[in-house]
Parts: C-alpha cells; structure tokens; sequence
C-alpha cells in the first residue's frame, strides 16, 4: 500500500489557476502510478464543481497516454439527487468534463441510482461501497473500519462546506453510517446524498483544490493565525494518510 510522508499536511500555493492545474495533474498521475502498481486499481473520489475544470490537464499527454484508465474506480464524495442528465448533476458534470474523455472503463464509474429517493440513493451508495471493500476494489481502514479511499479530490465551497457537509449541519457529526442524505441543502439543489466525516478521514491521499478569490475567507479561517471556537466543515477534514491543500493565488489571498 502506497504510504504517504509522516508530514501530514502539506499548503501549496500557485501563481495561477493553470499552475495549479498543471501541479494537480502530475500529483494526481503519480498517485494513480503508485496505487495501480501496488495494488492492481486505484479508487478515486470526486467531488463537484469547479474541481471537473482543474483536472483538465489529465486530458492532455503525457497524462492521457501514460495513465493506467482501465484500473480507475470512480467515486463521487457526494451527489445531487437529480436524473444523470440534470444540469445539476455531479455525474454529468464530471463525464463530460473529464470521464467521456478518457479510456475508464464504465463498469468502474459508480454513479448514483438516479430513481430512488435521497435516503434510498444513500443506503444503495454504501451497499455498493460494501461489495466492492468485499472485493478489495476499495480498501477498508484497520483503524477506523471504514473504507479507505486511495484518493479524495475536494473541493470546498465559499462557506467551508466540503461534500454535501455544510457549517453547523447535524451530518457533521454522522459517525456510523457511510453514506449519508440530506433534504435542506442550504446549497441548491436542496436532496444530495454525501459522504460522512469518518469515510473522508479514513482516505489515504486527500487533495484540497481550491480556486479563486470567492474562496480566500474560508481558507483564511481554516489556515490563518487565528483561531474560530467552531470549526468549518473543511477544518475537520484529517485524514490517516497525507492532506494537501492546491491553492492559487486569489484562494490565498489572505493568508
Ligand atoms: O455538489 C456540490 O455542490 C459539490 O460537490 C460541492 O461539494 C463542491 O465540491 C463544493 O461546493 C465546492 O464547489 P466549488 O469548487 O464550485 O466552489
């Protein structure tokens, strides 16, 4: 198993936005190198948002050639309970952005079930995260028992939310289940189904991509000096394995 650095946090900041894409691409191909070599696949979880647009650089050599596509497993951190076509699904937003363009074998692309409902979609999600830890397609932590994600691609929204785990929601405090539904989003669309805390935290790799300037007030709070009695969604992201943050320069504006 691919074993990150003891140092498990890691802040890059980059000039630009193309930068960090191109810093995100090598990142994630040596990662997808390491896993497919020692353990035959690589579980990959992606979130929504801008995060489909900073991956672009995977799209282009030598990355688009030298990438082993046929071990990828596809996740989604969380999901918006709409049909796959919706404008507003994660899925559609990542297949035509990225997965239609490379060589993924769709059998490893794990979407949602699309006709349940928000709580049905959930406990589907994690029977299928069940099978698959089952068959050694996603490893489970030993010291959590949850699954362990090789690697977490995270996006995080203006008011710290990461996932479908939004500030002062009860969810942030889901401990058992897997995969978990919420109803009052106070991100449109309002049904999503999400990962929880202890999944995100069991992960060996996790990349924190954050963009733009809109973003610069969360980050202050979760890296800068000062410290909030109540902590954001994205300062409870801790992995067992290693963190790194993927800034540009407007995310890190006041730092
Ligand atoms: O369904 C969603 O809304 C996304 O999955 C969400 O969790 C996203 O990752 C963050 O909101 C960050 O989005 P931005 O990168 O666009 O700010």
């Amino acid at each position: 198993m691919a074993t990150p650095s003891t140092d498990k946090k890691n802040v890059e900041v980059f000039d630009t936005e193309e930068d960090q894409a191109v810093s995100l691409a090598k990142y994630t191909a040596n990662l997808s190198n390491q896993f497919c070599k020692e353990r035959g696949a690589f579980s990959v979880v992606l979130s929504g948002g801008s995060l489909i647009n900073s991956l672009r650089k995977l799209l282009e050599p030598p990355y688009i050639d030298s990438i082993e596509w046929s071990k990828w497993h596809v996740f989604w951190l969380d999901e918006r309970v709409v049909p796959k076509d919706h404008e507003d699904s994660n899925y559609k937003l990542a297949n035509d952005g990225f997965l239609s363009k490379v060589p993924i074998l769709p059998g490893n692309v794990y979407a949602i079930n699309d006709k349940l409902s928000a709580e049905g979609a959930a406990d589907d999600y994690e029977a299928c995260l069940k099978n698959l830890v089952n068959r050694n397609v996603i490893a489970l932590s030993e010291a959590s028992g949850f699954p362990k994600f090789d690697l977490m691609l995270l996006g995080m929204g203006p008011d710290g939310h990461v996932a479908s785990l939004f500030p002062g929601h009860p969810l942030l405090q889901e401990n058992e289940k897997w995969v978990t539904f919420i109803k009052d989003s106070p991100k449109p669309p309002p049904e999503r189904i999400t990962f929880t805390f202890p999944v995100i935290n069991s992960s060996t790799y996790i990349a924190l991509v954050i963009t733009g300037a809109g973003e610069a007030g969360a980050v202050q709070t979760a890296l800068g000096k000062s410290k909030n009695s109540v902590k954001l969604p994205v300062q409870m992201v801790s992995p067992e394995g290693k963190l790194t943050w993927f800034l540009d320069k407007d995310a890190a504006s006041k730092l």
